[in-house]
């Protein structure tokens, strides 16, 4: 199966700065992916290698078995909406319209006219006039009218207040179910991924903290709490992501693939976001204390 995304030792420096430091993932096609990790974590870095408007300082990306600038036979398969919902505030949303037929080949005019019936745009409308959600709505009719086979969205609802938020990602949802769409967003809410991405990359200080599917992490991931322990001691398999302690109690949040048997843990399920939150804390240095320890 074609992979959505195939990065290898993936790398980007600015100056010397690094913004992304080898990230090497291979995500099938047919998923929708979010993209998480705290500000400056270098989500819009990996975007915009994967679209082609930055090159690699380091290693090899692939979208869709293409090289993101092969040219217009790949961009036409990929859709992108940048941060803060690039429309033009001069331009009606007819004419936003009119552009995007005129820019893409596959384009599905049908399909534009009809979303923005639903939604409810004036065409005559400048996008000037429109509110953030409008807007945004707007940049996404834009990306899904395009046909691509991926649609990149980077922090798209960032602007957004928590209803708007939610119906945009419905809506975008629904565009994905209904058009075959993969999809690969970035956000640094972790609710806006919890009811909509079946994959997740989490992304703190430049590199790759964990990813996968979202139902084979919360497997493997357990929260374990019991009389205070050093998590040094643990078993080899298991891998402690996170551990805090009190005086007389710890609680770790563990990955391992093997049933948990020591009787003085109580083992408990996590959420996505306690997940997320686990992975996207700064990492302790090159050493292999826990990513996240509290002492209280
Ligand atoms: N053009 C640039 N020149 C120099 N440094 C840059 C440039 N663009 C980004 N950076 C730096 O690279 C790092 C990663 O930035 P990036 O924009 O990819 O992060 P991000 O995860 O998308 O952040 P945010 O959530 O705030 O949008 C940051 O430290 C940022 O300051």
């Amino acid at each position: 199966m074609t992979s959505l995304l195939r990065t290898q030792g993936l790398g980007k420096r600015y100056g010397r700065h690094p913004a992304l430091s080898d990230c090497t993932l291979d995500i099938p096609a047919g998923h929708v992916v979010g993209l998480v990790g705290p500000n400056g974590a270098g989500k819009t870095t990996l975007l915009h290698l994967a679209v082609g408007q930055l090159t690699p300082t380091t290693g090899d990306i692939t979208v869709l078995g293409g090289s993101p600038d092969a040219g217009p036979a790949q961009l036409a398969r990929v859709g992108f909406v940048a941060q803060d919902t690039p429309t033009y505030a001069g331009l009606s949303v007819a004419e936003h319209l009119r552009f995007g037929a005129r820019l893409n080949p596959g384009w599905d005019d049908a399909l534009a006219r009809g979303r923005v019936e639903r939604l409810g745009l004036d065409p005559a409308r400048r996008a000037a006039k429109l509110s953030g959600g409008q807007r945004a709505q707007l940049a996404l009719t834009l990306g899904v009218a395009k046909r691509p086979e991926l649609l990149i969205l980077d922090e798209p609802v960032a602007a957004l207040d928590p209803l708007a938020r939610r119906e945009f990602m419905q809506d975008l949802m629904e565009a994905t179910a209904e058009h075959e769409l993969s999809v690969l967003l970035s956000s640094h809410l972790v609710s806006d991924l919890e009811r909509t991405c079946d994959y997740v990359i989490v992304l703190a200080d430049s590199r790759v903290q964990v990813e996968g599917e979202v139902e084979g992490l919360l497997a493997t991931h357990h929260r374990l709490t019991g009389p205070r322990r050093d998590p040094a001691t643990l078993p080899a398999g298991q891998h402690v992501v996170s551990a805090s302690h009190t005086d007389r109690q710890s609680t770790l949040i563990v990955r391992t693939r093997d049933p948990i048997h020591d009787p003085a843990w109580t083992v408990g399920q996590i959420s996505l976001e306690d997940l997320i939150l686990a992975y996207m804390r700064k990492p302790a240095p090159e050493d292999r204390r826990p990513v996240l320890e509290v002492l209280r």
